[in-house]
């Protein structure tokens, strides 16, 4: 947790930065698609990583996508802080109960 406080920090900081020196800073300036493919990626090398992967490429593939959502967080000024919290609140209810309680297929939220 602390690593990715950190993180975050740092890619704040390395946003206005020289893209010839700084990745974060070339993600920045490449823009929002770019970020959200390079996520995309990411999630498609620890998916095949987590099926057919060592645990080393397990690791290392984590990082890239964590590495690279803290980017499109950053981007999105959104604070890490607000997704830890979302979690938090999360805590306890269970994805089953979660899932159950969403409006059926069909079923609208406002009576007429
Ligand atoms: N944690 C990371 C980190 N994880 C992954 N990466 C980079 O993310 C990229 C991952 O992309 P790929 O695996 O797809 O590699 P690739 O195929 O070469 O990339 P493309 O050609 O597809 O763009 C690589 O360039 C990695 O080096 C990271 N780059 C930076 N950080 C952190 O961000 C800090 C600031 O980095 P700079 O802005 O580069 O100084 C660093 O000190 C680190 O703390």
């Amino acid at each position: 947790m602390e690593t990715l406080a950190r993180l975050e920090q740092i890619i704040l900081e390395r946003r206005s930065c020289d893209p010839e020196t700084s990745y974060v800073a070339l993600l920045k300036r490449e823009g929002r698609p770019t970020m959200a493919r390079k996520l995309g990626e990411e999630a498609v090398e620890a998916t095949v990583a987590a099926l057919s992967g060592s645990d080393e490429d397990m690791v290392g593939e984590s990082a890239d996508l964590l590495f690279h959502l803290m980017v499109l967080l950053a981007d999105r000024d959104i604070a890490l802080a607000d997704v830890m919290a979302e979690l938090d609140r999360r805590e306890g209810i269970s994805g089953i109960e979660e899932k159950a309680s969403r409006p059926k297929e069909g079923e609208t939220t406002n009576a007429h």
